[in-house]
């Protein structure tokens, strides 16, 4: 990759005796949306803080927007907008002071109205404490996207949210992509990723386990088929399929296959020919889930 706005080469973090990252290795390309992902204490969290320069690795080189994120922290917040798991705001400020407080010492200035783009403006003058779980959340990210940083970090950005929350805030990391700004995220909501992401990586236990763009990730999984057979027939009464057969008793079938395509059409066509009815036939390729479930386990899920 040609001038990775992150560029992440052998990261190991230990708390004391424990390592959480072990190992890790990716980079982020300019205007890309990066997904980590992975389960609870898969290391995220930890390898975030060291892109932020909050945190310093105990090995390996971490570099951000051509810089160390550790030494060069100062430089780099005016550069990078960040939006944490927990911000903790002062809960008697109202969202405006918030803004004009976060203008003054982010080394970022305004450029635009960031409540008015966030849905907030007519909640200006309501204090932190008064605002709903879903507008702090929203007043995180506005202060993230103060004055366009070139790289935005979110760590978690829609937990707890309700879906029409989530969406909102789905159109705007869409309308900062279409600007131009680099993203890391770290979320639990798989389809966010599926639906936001360039690329990703699944951490396992401080590894990468997957990684690559979403098509990539996605590709490398069986694609699944499953119907209920007919009860007067056996399994061994399918046409050859390209695709491995899972007979799942009493009467549900799955072929896991990588010719979804060809597979189906050879089981329509049986099944035409011999006038059955497939019951309950579903037909889809892999999802984030089942690269998710795959990378927990080592094997194909
Ligand atoms: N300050 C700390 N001291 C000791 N262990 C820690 C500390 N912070 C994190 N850990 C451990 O390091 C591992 C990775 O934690 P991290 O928060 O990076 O995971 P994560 O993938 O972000 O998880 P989550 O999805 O729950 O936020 C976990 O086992 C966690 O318990």
């Amino acid at each position: 990759m040609m001038n990775p706005v992150i560029d992440v080469a052998g990261l190991r973090c230990r708390y004391g005796d424990f390592e959480a990252v072990r190992g890790v290795d990716f980079e982020v390309a300019e205007g890309e949306l990066f997904a980590l992902l992975g389960t609870n204490g898969a290391g995220k969290t930890t390898t975030m803080e060291t892109l932020e320069g909050l945190r310093r690795p105990t090995s390996g080189t971490v570099r951000v927007l051509g810089a160390d994120p550790w030494r060069r922290r100062a430089e780099l917040r005016a550069r990078t907008g960040v939006m944490l798991q927990d911000s903790g705001f002062p809960a008697d400020l109202t969202a405006g002071e918030m803004v004009a407080l976060w203008s003054a010492t982010s080394g970022r200035r305004a450029t635009e109205d960031v409540l008015e783009r966030l849905d907030l403006a007519h909640r200006r003058d309501v204090r932190v404490k008064q605002l709903s779980g879903g507008e702090r959340r929203r007043l995180d990210l506005a202060l993230a996207v103060l004055g366009r940083p070139e790289l935005l970090f979110l760590d978690e950005p829609t937990t707890g949210l309700d879906p029409e929350s989530r969406q909102r805030t789905w159109e705007v990391v869409r309308g900062l992509l279409a600007e131009g700004t680099t993203v890391v995220l770290t979320t639990h909501y798989l389809e966010e990723a599926e639906s936001l992401a360039h690329r990703l990586a699944i951490l396992h236990e401080g590894v990468v386990a997957v990684s690559g763009t979403v098509e990539e990730v996605l590709a490398a999984q069986p694609a699944r088929i499953s119907f209920d057979l007919p009860a007067s027939l056996d399994v061994d009464a399918l046409p050859l399929l390209a695709g491995d057969v899972v007979h799942r008793p009493p009467g549900r079938v799955e072929v896991r296959t990588a010719e979804l395509q060809d597979d189906l059409a050879l089981l329509l066509a049986w099944a035409g020919r011999a006038g059955l009815r497939l019951g309950r036939i579903r037909a889809h390729h892999a999802s984030l889930e089942d690269v998710f479930r795959a990378a927990r386990t080592g094997v194909a899920a």
